[in-house]
């Protein structure tokens, strides 16, 4: 069950900003750091980025783009400057992804920061974007990156968020994961691409909604036709019927729309799933908690 909200605490403002994203790191971090500010100054209280926000998004791109985030400060310009702004601001920030170095590994990892300005979770893309369809799109993540081997859930000043990476929303048992564990809300930066952009966004987005009975909110970059990977964009936020509440087309924009979590009871209570569910004859299993368990 998700975790209740007291009434003045059930609604606030999210943004997902929807940002070009260049060859240029500093002015990306630049251009990140201002679409926060204007969404903060607009009354959100949740900012979402995109994925690979500070660098293209290409293998070649992702060792020479990666930063050292456990160790913080100048190694992670990025991660600095949205520890920075949440601090300052006083919001919560799911920040997107950027590549991350650790050791000799990359991955794809986004960073949720508190109103405190501290690093509250990190998820490291726990599927890698491999996939071929000839003619249309090939893409292998993994001849750079490693997966993550965690799913990620982080209790914050805006409810009890799930995070997935992009391709990691294709992947319905994670979603349900999230639901199960109490999730109000999934947020996936993502970068779909033009053939399973029209294809699957705003359709899976829709399903892990409907079948959690959640709020599930993406960020893409903008659409830049001249990249060597064209991102879909169409940023989108969907509320717990399955219902596109807020959405925009493939242009920069900062897309700021109210989430109220007292629709997620409502819901629930108009169509019980979580009771009628067959748990007799199939059920979820959180391999993280039966290991635990196991290991006490
Ligand atoms: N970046 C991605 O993971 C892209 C993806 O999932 C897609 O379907 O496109």
């Amino acid at each position: 069950m998700a975790a209740s909200f007291k009434s003045d605490e059930a609604r606030f403002k999210i943004a997902l900003c929807q940002m070009l994203v260049t060859s240029d790191k500093e002015r990306n971090i630049v251009h990140a750091r201002k679409a926060i500010e204007e969404a903060a100054n607009k009354g959100a209280q949740l900012v979402l980025l995109p994925e690979i926000w500070n660098s293209p998004y290409s293998n070649d791109s992702f060792p020479v783009y990666a930063e050292d985030i456990d160790a913080g400060g100048d190694a992670s310009p990025s991660t600095a400057m949205l520890s920075e702004l949440s601090r300052n601001l006083q919001i919560t920030i799911v920040g997107g992804s950027i590549p991350e170095r650790s050791g000799d590994k990359l991955y794809n990892t986004c960073c949720v920061f508190g109103t405190d300005g501290k690093l509250k979770a990190k998820h490291r893309k726990i599927h890698l974007f491999d996939i071929d369809i000839p003619g249309q799109m090939t893409f292998k993540e993994s001849l750079t990156l490693t997966a993550g081997d965690s799913p990620t859930i982080v209790d914050t000043d805006v409810g009890r968020i799930g995070i997935g990476i992009c391709y990691d929303i294709q992947f319905q048992e994670l979603a349900m994961l999230y639901a199960a564990r109490g999730a109000h809300l999934l947020c996936y930066p993502g970068a779909f691409n033009m053939v399973t952009g029209p294809l699957h966004w705003e359709l899976i987005q829709r399903a892990r909604a409907a079948d959690g009975q959640l709020f599930v909110a993406t960020c893409s970059p903008a659409r830049d036709t001249n990249a060597g990977y064209v991102a879909w964009g169409h940023s989108t936020l969907v509320g717990p019927f399955g219902e596109v509440i807020a959405t925009t087309e493939h242009d920069e924009a900062i897309v700021i729309e109210e989430i109220d979590y007292s629709l997620i009871d409502q819901r629930r209570t108009f169509l019980p799933f979580q009771k009628q569910r067959r748990g007799d004859l199939y059920q979820l299993v959180d391999v993280q908690r039966r290991n635990t368990e196991l290991t006490k």
